[in-house]
């Protein structure tokens, strides 16, 4: 039976979709690096040769924000060569491709939420390397296959801004947090649903965008104060403008993005940002 390939399986998403998966009824190959590394375009062309795959969820991407002012190379292998190859194969074997993007493709100058539509002005070598992958992957234009923009994803496993503060709300009475760059938090578990419903979708050809993440608007500052509210730290969030920390990437002030797209197309609501924070931190405290 054909299955759903998931690269980059060992990062925060890939092992949210892992959870998803055990109660779903299609058949999954979950590959972390070790197993398939997306930069080799005979790797996984071999892979797909030996696997009954139907369609690839790929994962994998390099999201070190700052890391990646200093070593862009590596970015663009990863979240710009490496989707052009996923691309590449998912055509020739006429394999649907659901491939995961980001906000910081935008500058954040807009005011209102983005648009799928909207142009992409990334500030940072992450939103570009990222946008270049979304570039190639339009280009190359796989069957039926979705690029899926999401923001501020966090859960309990792996490296994301929700951990962050838990560590540092453990260790430190007051911590300092920037209130003027605005966006929505999404929980990464709401993000494996997401995705899941648009994989038996096959209305279109081609690459269709989406925009997802949970509902609300916040700043990190909002973020944070949530996160040591509900995870029951009595550490005080301090708000202090991005000026008062200097980060090596320039990070968009405002990147709410537009879900009408979504919900219009799959008939659903999503969970708000502060119930799916609360409940991803029940019994966390
Ligand atoms: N985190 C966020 O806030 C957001 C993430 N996104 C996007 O969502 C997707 C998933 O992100 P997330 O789960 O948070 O990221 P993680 O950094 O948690 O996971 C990324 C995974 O990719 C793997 N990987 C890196 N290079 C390769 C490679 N050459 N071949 C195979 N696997 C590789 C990593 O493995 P290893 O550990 O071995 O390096 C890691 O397991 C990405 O496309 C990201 O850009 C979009 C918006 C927000
Ligand atoms: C840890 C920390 C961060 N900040 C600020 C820095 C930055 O402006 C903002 C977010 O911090 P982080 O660096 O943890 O988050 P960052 O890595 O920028 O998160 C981004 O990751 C990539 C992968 C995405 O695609 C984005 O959607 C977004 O989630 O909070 C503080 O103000 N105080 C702090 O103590």
């Amino acid at each position: 039976m054909s299955k759903i390939l998931v690269t980059g399986a060992s990062g925060q998403v890939g092992r949210a979709l892992a959870a998803w998966s055990a109660g779903c009824e299609e058949d999954f190959i979950l590959v972390s690096r070790d197993t398939l590394d997306i930069t080799d375009a005979g790797q996984v062309a071999r892979f797909l040769e030996e696997h009954p795959v139907k369609a690839i969820i790929n994962c994998a991407a390099y999201t070190a924000v700052d890391a990646a002012e200093d070593h862009p190379v590596e970015a663009e292998k990863i979240n710009s060569h490496a989707v052009a190859i996923l691309a590449e194969a998912s055509k020739a074997y006429g394999l649907k491709l659901v491939h995961i993007s980001t906000d910081y493709v935008f500058d954040g100058q807009k005011n209102s939420p983005y648009l799928e539509t909207d142009p992409v002005a990334p500030l940072g070598v992450y939103g570009r390397t990222k946008w270049e992958g979304e570039a190639a992957m339009r280009a190359i234009n796989p069957p039926q296959s979705v690029i899926i923009r999401t923001s501020w994803v966090y859960g309990l496993h792996g490296n994301n801004f929700v951990k962050t503060m838990l560590k540092l709300g453990k260790e430190r009475d007051t911590l300092q947090v920037v209130d003027d760059q605005v966006g929505t938090p999404t929980n990464a578990a709401d993000l494996a649903a997401a995705i899941l419903r648009i994989v038996p979708q096959s209305d279109h050809d081609g690459v269709r965008t989406y925009h997802y993440t949970n509902e609300g608007v916040c700043s990190w500052y909002d973020f944070a104060k949530a996160v040591m509210e509900y995870g029951k730290l009595p550490c005080k969030v301090i708000p202090v403008p991005s000026s008062e920390y200097p980060t090596k990437a320039k990070r968009p002030k405002f990147s709410v993005l537009s879900k009408q797209a979504f919900k219009r197309d799959f008939k659903t609501d999503i969970p708000y940002w502060r119930d799916s924070l609360r409940e991803c931190l029940e019994g966390v405290g």
